[in-house]
């Protein structure tokens, strides 16, 4: 039996989906902070943990970071609302299993917790860490959707110019557009294709076992070093590492990767020998890594021996629908379902959504709406409703216009705190904590703010 752990502060949500849980036969144990939620972990054995994004002492990924610490790997899941969507995108590339989105439909809600403790979803395909056997690498070929649009076509003509080559390539593009799967493209059609493609979340890595994973250890050399480690530098000998968001990386470990690059060798973590590497690295990111400040100029020069740019999903509408029948004929062998029309009014909102999640928003979304369409047609009832809501009400509580028609005062001063909040967190570059501190608000009233106005 199952045991899961709910952490919610919404004492009445809280009760309803406990029930609704047990009902389907899973042991649920309820945490209302994220204190509380911690300490459970700590005393008790969980599979899953469901999580609510903004609790009253933090976020629900002050947990998942918590379980890392703690070196535990249980799947969870982030409930946020729909104004968070981007957040949680990102969460994922936290270690969070999936999210899903407020208000929670019940059979959504049942077929993530079951992937999860199945340990396969959407984004299952691809744990933090893990080696992708060859022969995987073959099915995969079909497994995608190309585009035909100008923005596609340039992408995988820079993906066959790079590829037979040996240069270090850097990824750049907002969450979820594909830069896994551009980096894989590349390797399967380099000479190395036949080696080991090793996919490695930077973002997911303790600082203190980054070097450790990257580069292997010798027994004894720290406390929990109980053998020798091979790293994945090794792992990937002759192949391809694919270092994701790789700007989470220490100074310290860019160093050594500097090195690893330079010199074609890495020295594991308290040995005194180094070993000689033959890796070709493919690094990702959505940040601006010399403008975060943290990252080192030559690093950046070396991984960056060629850049390709992975387009947002709103830059290549003409690949939209090819994406849309891509992720409906998928979610249908899955679900067991039979959708093949989307109505007029699905469409329409399709097409004015601009997609912050990018793909996997998009893939997201399709399978909700597919587990929802006992038919043939897809109809807008199976759409999240914030997102129907916000697409017919631009203006609404999400993105106040004030004039002078309409002096409504509580409207205009909520249109002046947002423009105000919009204004500080462009000055703190976007870090919400230093955000917070200078408008002189705790980090959650900033976090509320934010969800309130739809800033993102
Ligand atoms: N060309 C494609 N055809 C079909 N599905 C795709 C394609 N590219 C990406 N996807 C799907 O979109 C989702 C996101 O892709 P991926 O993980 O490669 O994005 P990413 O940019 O690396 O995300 P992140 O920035 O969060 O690391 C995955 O589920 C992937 O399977």
């Amino acid at each position: 039996m199952a045991n899961i752990l709910l952490v919610e502060d919404d004492t009445t949500f809280a009760t309803i989906l406990e029930n609704f849980l047990k009902k389907k036969g899973f042991d649920v144990v309820v945490k209302y902070s994220v204190k509380s939620g911690i300490e459970a972990l700590k005393r008790d054995t969980f599979h899953l943990i469901l999580l609510d994004y903004r609790l009253g002492d933090g976020i629900g990924l002050d947990i998942v970071d918590a379980l890392r610490v703690e070196g535990k790997a249980i799947p969870s899941i982030i409930m946020t609302s729909f104004n968070d969507v981007r957040t949680a995108v990102k969460a994922i590339r936290q270690g969070v299993f999936d999210y899903i989105t407020k208000p929670v439909n019940p059979d959504e809600l049942l077929m993530v917790v079951n992937e999860a403790l199945e340990g396969k979803s959407t984004e299952r395909e691809r744990p933090a860490l893990h080696n992708q056997p060859n022969e995987m690498l073959t099915t995969m070929e079909t497994d995608f959707v190309e585009g035909t649009s100008t923005a596609a076509r340039k992408l995988h003509d820079y993906i066959a110019l790079v590829a037979p080559t040996d240069m270090s390539v850097l990824i750049r593009g907002e969450s979820g557009t594909g830069k896994e799967y551009v980096a894989r493209s590349i390797h399967q059609m380099s000479k190395r294709a036949d080696k080991p493609f090793v996919s490695i979340d930077c973002g997911t890595l303790s600082k203190e076992l980054a070097s450790s994973e990257l580069f292997g250890h010798v027994k004894g050399s720290f406390t929990g070093a109980l053998n020798d480690k091979t790293g994945q530098f090794v792992e990937a000998s002759g192949g391809t590492l694919f270092l994701d968001e790789i700007g989470n990386l220490s100074y310290d470990v860019q160093v050594k990767l500097l090195r690893a690059l330079q010199e074609k060798v890495i020295q594991p973590v308290g040995a005194n020998k180094t070993v000689n590497v033959d890796v070709r690295v493919i690094a990702a990111t959505n940040e601006d890594l010399l403008g975060s400040g943290k990252f080192r100029e030559d690093l950046y020069h070396r991984i960056n021996e060629f850049e390709i740019i992975v387009p947002a999903l709103r830059d290549r509408r003409g690949d939209f629908q090819q994406f849309v029948d891509f992720f409906i004929s998928k979610a249908n062998v899955e679900l067991g379902r039979q959708v093949n029309e989307l109505a007029d009014e699905v469409r329409e909102i399709f097409g004015a959504y601009d997609w912050p999640g990018n793909l996997r928003e998009l893939k997201n979304v399709v399978k909700r709406m597919v587990l929802l369409s006992p038919g043939t047609r897809a109809e807008v009832s199976a759409l999240p409703e914030e997102m129907v809501f916000a697409i017919k009400n631009p203006d609404s509580a999400a993105n106040p216009t004030p004039s002078s028609d309409n002096p409504d005062l509580r409207l205009h001063s909520e249109a002046h705190e947002r423009k105000l909040i919009m204004d500080v967190l462009q000055k703190a570059k976007y870090n919400k904590s230093k955000a917070a501190q200078m408008l002189n608000i705790d980090r959650k009233t900033l976090y509320n703010k934010m969800e309130k106005y739809g800033i993102e």
